[in-house]
């Protein structure tokens, strides 16, 4: 085997799924791989265009580093088995750490080196380190910090490098590229329709891409960027290209930080379901409250419990509004969050559960308030401990029409807020609508 690419580099134990534990993998419709696909995530740069002292790949969204987020794009693609991700020497326990905190599987973590090249090196030689015919057929490279990334994209990256031998995403260019003289003048344009922005996923057959760097030069392993150069130059092996979807962007400077921020929680705001307890005034906030926030770009599911079939939305779903009507217990929200932390699903991102209460006599809304804002803190304070936001609303139906609905647009538009923000300012308040 090779000299390393980077020669102090340690080998990390790592532990990959046995082949029974692949079998297992179902493959979904429409994306059938029938050879061994392995990732390469290089994460072991320091991320100085950002300005910040943490390396971009570890800043946390929601809770969880950037890189978590990539691994989770991966490791949910079945016809995956193996992702190394490789970062720098003194970030190991801290990836290791990762993967254990948020139960990431099929990961290896790998030292990297001091320039991108040579760390996605570590990884492709990683891969080869088991038995001949573990090593995968395809090895797909992905920046770590290209979070939004999705399989059908993947599917025709890893089809199109296992025919050709090499594959990449590409991107119309949004400006156009020009060459400096040296004095700093104007010496050419490009022209731009005739150029493309290399981004990545990139695939290649494992020997393509194993060879290219055995073969490239210092001075390749030290300046260059682009994978698919190495292979046509070393392998004479020209990649099949791919124009990718506009989610492939690379978290680069710190405003990038702040649009990945945003996606994720767009992401995760999408949908919603509403918990009626089949009561009929439940069930009419539900109903309006569908047609409002749907306006607002949240889908929301109306149900009575979640019991049989409706368990499932314990599973699928990041967003939960359990509707009490009078009374002033908390106890099917309590419930609701007894549900919740069985199934565990925080454990990626925080859930959020609102509790709505919805009084309909005209004594409660004297007083105001029908519950003590101390219960609902204080059961905010245990959720939060599992990673679920409890907020509360309180609201009252009105028999003047006009009110009433004045009401409903209101509490749609902090429904929509309190799950779009996921704030942790706001857990535990009973917010008035
Ligand atoms: N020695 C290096 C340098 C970069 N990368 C990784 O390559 C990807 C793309 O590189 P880039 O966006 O340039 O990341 P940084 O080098 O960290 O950014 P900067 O140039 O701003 O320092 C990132 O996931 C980065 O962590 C790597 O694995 N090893
Ligand atoms: O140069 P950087 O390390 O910022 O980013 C690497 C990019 O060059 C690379 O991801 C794509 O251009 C495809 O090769």
């Amino acid at each position: 085997m090779q000299s390393d690419c980077d020669p102090d580099r340690p080998a990390h134990p790592g532990v990959f799924p046995t082949r029974e534990a692949r079998k297992s993998d179902h493959q979904p419709a429409g994306c059938s791989v029938n050879f061994p696909v392995s990732v390469v995530l290089p994460a072991g740069g320091t991320g100085e265009r950002t300005g910040l002292l943490t390396p971009k790949q570890f800043c946390s969204f929601l809770g969880r580093p950037l890189i978590s987020y990539t691994v989770q794009a991966f490791e949910r693609v079945p016809w995956i088995q193996r992702i190394v991700v490789v970062v720098a020497k003194e970030n190991v326990d801290l990836m290791t750490d990762i993967i254990q905190r948020f139960q990431h599987r099929k990961v290896r973590v790998v030292p990297g080196g001091s320039t991108r090249h040579r760390s996605i090196c570590n990884g492709v030689l990683a891969l080869g380190e088991g038995e001949e015919e573990e090593r995968p057929k395809v090895v797909i490279i992905h920046d770590a910090v290209r979070p939004f990334v999705e399989e059908d994209f993947l599917y025709k990256i890893a089809m199109a490098a296992k025919e050709q031998g090499a594959a990449g995403a590409i991107r119309p260019l949004v400006s156009t590229v020009i060459a400096t003289t040296q004095e700093g003048y104007l010496d050419h344009s490009l022209e731009r329709a005739k150029y493309r922005a290399s981004e990545m996923p990139q695939g290649f057959t494992y020997d393509v891409i194993y060879q290219a760097y055995q073969r490239c030069s210092e001075s390749d392993f030290e300046f260059g960027t682009e994978c698919l150069h190495l292979a046509l130059q070393y392998c004479g092996t020209n990649a099949k290209l791919l124009q990718g979807p506009p989610t492939l962007w690379k978290v680069t400077y710190k405003r990038d930080l702040a649009a990945a921020e945003s996606i994720i929680k767009e992401t995760l705001s999408g949908t919603a379901c509403v918990i009626t307890g089949g009561s009929a005034q439940a069930v009419t906030l539900a109903d309006a409250l569908q047609k409002a926030v749907g306006a607002l770009d949240t889908e929301l599911d109306v149900i009575p419990d979640l019991l049989g079939e409706n368990a499932r939305y314990l599973l699928k779903e990041s967003n939960f509004i359990q509707v009490s009507v009078n009374g002033s217990s908390l106890s099917e929200v309590e419930t609701l969050l007894r549900d919740l932390e069985a199934v565990n699903q925080a454990v990626l991102h925080p859930l959020v559960v609102i509790w709505m209460h919805l009084s309909t006599s005209d004594e409660l809304s004297v007083s105001g308030r029908a519950v003590e804002p101390a219960a609902i803190m204080d059961l905010a304070s245990a959720a939060k401990l599992q990673n679920i936001l409890l907020y509360g609303i309180q609201l009252h139906q009105s028999k003047d029409a006009e009110l009433w609905e004045r009401s409903v647009l209101k509490v749609a538009e902090i429904t929509s807020a309190l799950i779009r923000e996921r704030s942790p300012a706001l857990v535990g308040q009973l917010l008035q609508a």
